[in-house]
């Protein structure tokens, strides 16, 4: 596992053309930053569906994971309109997004129905971003609770099958996401740390948690102790942001005062 899993979900906001452009800038940093050529961080961006084969291209040679922002349950039928996570791992993807408090809110995805597509994510060898949170501002040991309770419902099915795989818990409240600025970073810690206990050493589960909710740069220098990476929205449209959270990440680590070699990698040993 990468110490810090970053990335990005695209929503809605951009059209095929400015998806491709932000992404060979963002390819471009990851390819020459040596927090991401050295695995330190594993960069994902999640497109819309049209675009992943041309994002695919343009992220996979710098190392940049892609992947769907959303499954159906079932991995083949008569589902009109539904992309199947047997498609989106056929494709290249290693990585798709699950219950959004977006998909929640709107689209009348249940827990249940967060669950099955948790399940069929895990069954494809995808590693479900999924979307956890609390809708009201309250104190971090109700978030804490909350949150148990949905990760353990989301798992069920895997855990009844007994599907094992990679697990990137997002915990995004649902008041910080589309905000001015992130939950508290005493909040955040509280509740990913909790997250993080809750699945140490699981049986099934290589599992991270990662926070998202108008994180950008600024917020993983005062959070990093507690989580395993960030989910980036609206701050990461400026490419940069991207460099700037990867050059946070070499001072965290240290690396950022290593001397590099002649090819720009820091070396640490
Ligand atoms: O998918 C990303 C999250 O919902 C956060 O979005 P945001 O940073 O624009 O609030």
């Amino acid at each position: 596992m990468p110490r810090f899993t970053i990335g990005s979900s695209l929503k809605m906001y951009f059209g095929h053309t400015r998806t491709l452009q932000w992404t060979r800038a963002v390819a471009d940093i990851c390819a020459d930053h040596p927090m991401t050529r050295d695995g330190t961080v594993q960069f994902f961006v999640i497109p819309t569906f049209p675009s992943i084969p041309a994002v695919f291209a343009a992220a996979d040679p710098a190392g940049i994971a892609v992947g769907g922002q959303d499954l159906h349950w079932d991995d083949e039928g008569p589902w009109t309109g539904e992309v199947s996570g047997a498609e989106l791992a056929e494709i290249g993807c290693s990585i798709v997004e699950v219950g959004h408090a977006e998909r929640r809110a709107h689209f009348g995805e249940t827990d249940e129905i967060v669950a099955r597509k948790t399940h069929a994510a895990l069954r494809n060898s995808l590693a479900p971003v999924l979307c956890i949170g609390e809708p009201d501002r309250g104190s971090p040991d109700s978030a804490v609770q909350f949150c148990l309770d949905q990760l353990e419902s989301a798992l069920t099915p895997a855990r009844d099958a007994g599907t094992a795989g990679r697990l990137i818990v997002a915990y995004e409240p649902i008041w910080a996401i589309g905000a001015p600025q992130p939950a508290s970073p005493d909040h955040v810690r509280a509740v990913c740390s909790a997250l993080r206990s809750h699945l140490s050493g699981d049986d099934l589960l290589d599992a991270g948690v990662i926070y998202g909710g108008s994180a950008g740069p600024g917020l993983l220098p005062q959070i990093a102790d507690d989580v395993d990476g960030m989910f980036l929205g609206r701050f990461a449209h400026d490419p940069a942001a991207v460099g700037r959270i990867l050059d946070e990440v070499a001072d965290i680590t240290g690396a950022g005062n290593a001397p590099a070699d002649d090819a720009g990698v820091t070396v640490t040993s």
